[in-house]
């Protein structure tokens, strides 16, 4: 509990530096994070020293939150995607974390600072653990490109946004009892 406080804390105090890298005032997104979102995950990967084709200890995703910071075991196998296309595994150095982009981010800055694909295959012989946190806007807040990332040049891509209705629709798309049964 004291680490979920003090990430919080931390994700908060970077809040308007991550708003003042996209253009605008520094406290121009604190409305939207009154109430963060906020999950704390703790994960456990199996070794799998001889992985295979399309076999993943966690398979290629983006986080759907703004921003993720990562703690990670010494133990390395996670890798993130460039722009370009190419996976990159970032060094899995003790104390420190590793920062992604993520999905509301992409939006608030018109994929000015684009969500990060990342994955997992443990490739090592022993248990590998990671402790995400994950820092999101309030429920009820509506996402939509900061008018300084909205240009002639870079037009806006996305529609306003209620978070709480994307996290909805990803519980249901992402569970397949939850969806409406196929006719037929
Ligand atoms: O285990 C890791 O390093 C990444 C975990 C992850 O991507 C996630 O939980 O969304
Ligand atoms: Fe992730």
């Amino acid at each position: 509990m004291a680490y979920f406080t003090a990430m919080e804390a931390l994700a908060l105090r970077l809040l308007p530096v991550f708003t003042m890298a996209l253009g605008m005032e520094p406290g121009y997104l604190a409305g939207d994070f009154r109430d963060p979102s906020c999950t704390l995950r703790l994960i456990r990967y199996q070794p799998q020293p001889e992985p295979e084709a399309g076999r993943f200890g966690f398979a290629p995703h983006i986080d759907t939150n703004f921003i993720t910071f990562l703690a990670q075991s010494a133990l390395p196998g996670l890798e993130v995607r460039t722009r370009e296309g190419e996976w990159l595994r970032p060094p899995a150095i003790p104390g420190t974390f590793v920062v992604n982009t993520a999905e509301m981010l992409g939006r608030y800055s018109n994929d000015r600072f684009a969500p990060t694909p990342h994955r997992v295959v443990n490739q090592t012989n022993a248990m590998r653990y990671a402790i995400p946190f994950f820092f999101g806007p309030d429920n009820d807040a509506v996402i939509r490109p900061v008018p300084s990332c909205v240009t002639p040049e870079t037009p806006s891509r996305y529609e306003p946004l209620r978070y709480e209705d994307h996290r909805r629709k990803l519980n249901v798309t992402n569970f397949s009892h939850r969806q409406p049964a196929a006719a037929g």
